[in-house]
C-alpha cells in the first residue's frame, strides 16, 4: 500500500517511534509571535535550558502591534508589555526576531511564505492555530500550544500521535468571481466545525490544482475551523515557480534536485484515506458567514436560514443564539445585511493577491457613506508591493484606510483595532465567534472580492451586484 504526503512528511522526521503512542518528530522550522510565548521561555529559564536550534527558530511581531504608525513607540500598554517581552526573550535566546517597522515583518504565516522559509516537506510549528497555511507547500504545518512550544524550543522535536487522513477533492472549475475563500467556507458549511477532527486534510482535484498558492494558502489557513490538525497540497509546478528565486532558495542544478525531491513527495496512487469528501467546484458560489462559528455560513445568494430548519436539537439552539448575537431574522436575504464596516487583512486574506482583488472592485468606485473600510496589509512586503502597483492609490481614491502597519489588526482585536458593540461587518478573516472582532462585534466571514463589493454597495454584495 502506497503513502500520502502526509505519511510520506511525517515519516521522514521520525527520531523515535512511539509503537502507536507518540511519535517524536524532528522540527525544521519553528516559528513564534509575542502571543502564547512569553510562558514559554520562562519554562526555559526555570529550568536552565537553552535553545537547541536558534537558527531554525524565527520570531516576529503581529498579533498585538499597532497598524496606523511603524516608526513610532507602540503606545499601548498591554502591546507595549508584550513586544517588550518578545524582544527581550528573542535576545536571551539567540533567536532572530521581526520587529514592527523592520522590511521583512508581517503576519508569521504570511511571512513563512514569503522569506521562502517555508518549504515542501518540512515540518514547521508555530503557537498559533492557524499555522495550517503553510501546509499549502506541502509541509506538514501545525498550531501547537505553549507547553510543545517551549519543548521544541529545548529540543527541536515535537511528540505528537500521527493523526489519521483525509483527502478533500475538489475537482470541476471554480465559476468567475469564486475564491479559495468560497471554496473553503462551502467546505466548511458541508463538513462542520468538527468535520474534520483528528485528521490532517489533503486537499486534491483539478480546482485545487488550478488555484495560485495565495488561493492554496487561504483554503489550509482555514482547514483548521473545520477542526483538522493541518492541511497540505502536494507540491507542483505552480508550488515551484513561487518558490523559485525567493531568498535562500538553491540555483541551478541543485535547484532542479532540490524541486524532484519536492515533487516526489506527492501522494502515492494507491494510497488509503481515512475518510473522503468530494466537493464539486464548478457548483461552489460566493458565501458569507450569517452565525458566529465559520460552518454556519450559506452562499450569497441564500438567506438566513431558519433555526427550526436544522436536523439536530443543538444546531437549532446554536443557530437560535447565533441570529440573537447577529440581530438577524431568519428568511432574511443575506443581500439585505447592512454593514457598518469592512475589513481587508489577516493570514486568510491579507496577501497581495488579496489586495489585488479588492483595489479591482474598489477602482473607481467610492466606499459607502456610512461604512468605514479597513485595509491592512499581511505584511510590510505585501504593502510595498501594493503601493508599488498603485493598489494603495485606488484604496485612497475610495475612501478606505490602508493601514501603515501590517499585521493581524482587527482579524483577532487583540490590539487597538476594533469594532463597537454590536458594529457588523464584513471581514476577510477565518474567525466570526462571539467577541472575535471587539466586543459585541458581529462578523460576516467573505472573501476580498464580496468584502470590496460590500464596502461599495453597504449591503453584502458580489462584485457582479454592483
Ligand atoms: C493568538 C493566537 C494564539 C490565536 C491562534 O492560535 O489562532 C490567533 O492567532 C487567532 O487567530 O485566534
Ligand atoms: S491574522 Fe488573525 S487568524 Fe491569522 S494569526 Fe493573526 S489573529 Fe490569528
Amino acid at each position: 500500500m502506497g503513502s500520502t504526503l502526509a505519511e510520506k512528511v511525517w515519516n521522514a522526521h521520525v527520531v523515535r517511534r512511539g509503537d502507536g503512542g507518540e511519535d517524536l518528530l524532528y522540527i525544521d522550522l519553528h516559528l513564534l509571535h509575542e502571543v502564547n510565548t512569553p510562558q514559554a521561555f520562562d519554562g526555559l529559564r526555570a529550568a536552565g535550558r537553552a535553545v537547541r536550534r536558534p537558527d531554525l527558530t524565527l520570531g516576529t511581531e503581529d498579533h498585538n502591534i499597532p497598524t496606523v504608525a511603524v516608526d513610532k513607540p507602540i503606545q499601548d500598554p498591554v502591546a507595549r508589555r508584550q513586544s517588550e517581552l518578545m524582544r527581550a526573550n528573542c535576545a536571551e535566546f539567540g533567536i532572530p526576531l521581526l520587529r514592527i517597522g523592520d522590511a521583512q515583518q508581517g503576519i508569521v504565516h504570511v511571512i513563512g511564505p514569503e522569506l521562502g522559509l517555508t518549504r515542501p516537506g518540512m515540518t514547521v510549528v508555530c503557537c498559533d492555530s492557524h499555522t495550517t497555511t503553510q501546509g499549502a507547500f506541502g509541509a506538514l504545518a501545525l498550531g501547537i500550544g505553549t507547553s510543545q512550544v517551549e519543548h521544541v524550543l529545548a529540543t527541536q522535536t515535537l511528540a505528537m500521535r500521527r493523526p489519521r487522513d483525509m483527502a478533500v477533492t475538489v475537482d470541476g472549475v471554480l465559476r468567475p468571481g469564486v475564491t479559495a475563500k468560497d471554496l473553503v467556507l462551502a467546505l466548511i458549511a458541508e463538513i462542520g466545525t468538527a468535520g474534520g477532527q483528528g485528521h490532517i486534510v489533503e486537499y486534491r482535484g483539478t480546482a485545487v490544482d488550478a488555484l495560485s498558492m495565495e488561493g492554496r494558502m487561504t483554503l489550509c489557513n482555514m482547514t483548521v475551523e473545520a477542526g483538522s490538525r493541518a492541511g497540505m497540497i502536494a507540491p507542483d509546478a505552480t508550488t515551484l515557480e513561487y518558490l523559485a528565486g525567493r531568498p535562500g532558495m538553491p540555483r541551478g542544478a541543485a535547484w532542479e534536485a532540490e524541486a524532484a525531491r519536492w515533487r516526489a513527495l506527492a501522494g502515492d496512487p494507491d494510497a488509503v484515506f481515512d475518510r473522503e469528501v468530494v466537493l464539486d467546484g464548478a457548483a461552489v458560489r460566493p458565501f458569507a458567514s450569517w452565525g458566529t462559528n465559520p460552518a454556519q455560513s450559506v452562499p450569497l445568494d441564500g438567506a438566513v436560514p431558519d433555526p427550526d430548519g436544522f436536523a439536530t436539537a443543538s444546531e437549532r439552539a446554536a443557530a437560535r443564539r447565533a441570529l440573537e448575537y447577529m440581530a438577524l431574522a431568519p428568511g432574511t436575504a443575506m443581500r439585505d445585511v447592512p454593514v457598518d464596516a469592512v475589513f481587508v487583512g489577516s493570514c486568510t486574506n491579507g496577501r497581495i493577491e488579496d489586495l489585488r482583488a479588492v483595489a479591482e472592485v474598489l477602482d473607481d468606485r467610492r466606499v459607502a457613506a456610512g461604512v468605514r473600510m479597513m485595509i491592512v496589509p499581511g505584511s510590510a512586503a505585501v504593502r510595498r508591493q501594493a503601493v508599488a502597483e498603485g493598489l494603495a492609490e485606488v484604496f485612497d481614491r475610495a475612501g478606505a484606510d490602508f493601514r501603515a502597519g501590517a499585521g493581524c489588526s482587527m482579524c483577532a482585536a487583540l490590539n487597538e483595532d476594533r469594532l463597537r458593540p454590536g458594529e457588523r461587518v464584513a471581514s476577510t478573516n477565518n474567525r466570526n465567534f462571539e467577541g472575535r472582532q471587539g466586543r459585541g462585534s458581529r462578523t460576516h466571514i467573505v472573501s476580498p472580492a464580496v468584502a470590496a463589493a460590500t464596502a461599495v454597495s453597504g449591503r453584502l454584495a458580489a462584485p457582479d451586484d454592483l
